[in-house]
């Protein structure tokens, strides 16, 4: 096996960004598309700024090996469509048992997380804070904030994405939403689907 090289980034946090990545990419408001309940809200966030950029995520990625690491940054704007704060897309990781972690560098999160059957969990990221993402668990990022949301991150590089497991259920379980007092709450997702008790057993059976 070859040996690589140590590497080195630096996270500037009023840019959002990983100095010294070696990938990046952005989503804008336009290509979120069926991810807000109110879709007259998110038309008129896209008429009035659907190219600025939703989310950008800065990494380092050595490889897509099993047993390296992709470490990175992730910069979310702040703000709502309708009542619901500003989110990522979520996913599943491809191979469903690998972890990882979000640390928190300034703004206010929320990891809105869902297992394969239903479950959900929220967990608060605050400036310092780390967040563990267990296995299998389905994970979004929220910014509940009024500034932006700042986080590095780390996970196996063999992990990959899968939307699927979201957009076939008709989202996650739960929605992030204002809950009238400057805060945030989690509610129902009216158009979610529960996951056929097969689908679930077989997420949860791959441990390659
Ligand atoms: O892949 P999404 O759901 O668009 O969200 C991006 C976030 O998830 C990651 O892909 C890590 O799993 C990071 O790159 C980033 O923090
Ligand atoms: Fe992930």
């Amino acid at each position: 096996m070859a040996l690589f090289e140590p590497g080195i980034g630096y996270v500037d946090i009023a840019a959002g960004q990983l100095k010294g990545a070696t990938n990046r990419y952005v989503k804008t408001f336009r290509d979120l598309e069926g991810l807000y309940e109110d879709a007259e809200a998110f038309a008129a966030v896209v008429a009035a700024r659907g190219d600025e950029v939703a989310y950008e995520v800065t990494d380092y990625k050595p490889s897509a090996n099993a047993g390296d690491i992709i470490i990175g940054v992730t910069r979310m704007e702040p703000g709502k469509v309708g009542r619901e704060y500003h989110m990522t897309r979520g996913h599943i990781h491809a191979r469903p048992n690998r972890p990882e972690m979000y640390y928190g560098e300034s703004g206010l999160g929320v990891m809105l997380l869902e297992s394969p059957a239903g479950d959900i969990r929220t967990v608060e990221i605050g400036p310092k804070a780390i967040c563990y993402v267990p296995p299998f668990w389905i994970h979004r990022s929220v910014n509940v904030g009024s500034e932006p949301l700042v986080m590095t991150f780390a996970y196996p590089a063999d992990s990959g994405q899968d939307y699927d497991v979201i957009a076939k259920a008709g989202g996650m379980k739960s929605r992030i939403v204002d809950d009238g007092r400057g805060g945030w709450k989690a509610i129902d997702n009216t158009a979610y689907l529960t996951r056929p008790q097969a689908l679930v057993d077989s997420i949860m059976a791959r441990l390659d």
